[in-house]
């Protein structure tokens, strides 16, 4: 056992990505295993590994850590990305439920028939109910991250949120002029705002592969964000 985080799931983001994305930006390497056979799923289930039989499952710390809430507050406490106090941590609560609830309509919307998908409903929560409620904190209290002056939880869920909706509609940040500097700015923290290993191992093929095809990047936004500010750096 190699003492870093595992995490059990299939291999596509779902509810497992915001989890990558925490540990990303608390700088933590973990190993992924992911589930490509029913079977692999039943052992799982059969060995007791998932308390409600269901994924995502972190191993972390000596437990198996099922509930992606779960999973992500003991995260975002561990490594101080989760307020100062109780109030911070209730504020952090109610904005990452916010964009959970966001991104829910998107994971939901890829397993919809297509005839029933309703993109404009998205596009219409993101920019009438969830953007302006963080561009308006943004704005009033001036300050470069939602709570506390110092980037949380809150912050990094709110980029995830924020690239999945520009996936759908690449203009959708042309209102939120405030969202546009956090986005912007948020990519510094990602990786713990400094390199790891992995970090420069995984910049160094990127930079390989485009020497040869210099669009290789283009279909993978989240790469972009980790990885783009270290490139121009
Ligand atoms: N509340 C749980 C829901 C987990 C969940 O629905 N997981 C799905 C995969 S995304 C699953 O394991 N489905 C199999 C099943 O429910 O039998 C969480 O947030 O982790």
């Amino acid at each position: 056992m190699s003492g870093k985080p595992k995490l059990t799931y299939f291999n596509g983001r779902g509810r497992m990505e915001s989890i990558r994305w925490l540990l990303a930006t608390a700088g933590v390497e973990f190993e992924e295993e992911f589930l490509e056979t029913r079977e692999q799923y039943q052992k799982l289930i059969k060995d007791g590994a998932l308390l409600f039989d269901q994924v995502p499952l972190v191993e972390i710390d000596g437990m198996k850590m099922v509930q992606t809430r779960a999973i992500l507050s003991y995260i975002a406490g561990k490594h101080n990305l989760y307020g100062k106090d109780l109030k911070e941590r209730a504020l952090i609560d109610m904005y990452v439920e916010g964009t959970a609830d966001l991104m829910g309509m998107i994971i939901t919307f890829a397993f919809t028939p297509p005839k029933e998908r309703n993109l404009a409903l998205i596009i219409e929560r993101a920019t009438t109910r969830y953007f302006p409620v963080y561009e308006k904190v943004l704005k009033q209290h001036r300050q470069e991250f939602l709570v506390g002056n110092r980037f949380s939880w809150a912050d990094i869920q709110l980029l995830e949120a924020i690239l999945m909706v520009e996936e759908k509609e690449p203009t959708v940040l042309s209102k939120f002029p405030v969202l546009q500097v956090l986005k912007d700015h948020g990519q510094d923290f990602l990786v713990g705002n400094q390199l790891s290993r992995a970090d420069i191992q995984v910049l160094e093929s990127i930079l390989m592969i485009e020497e040869y095809e210099p669009t290789a990047l283009s279909e993978f936004p989240l790469l972009q964000v980790i990885l783009g500010g270290q490139i121009n750096k």
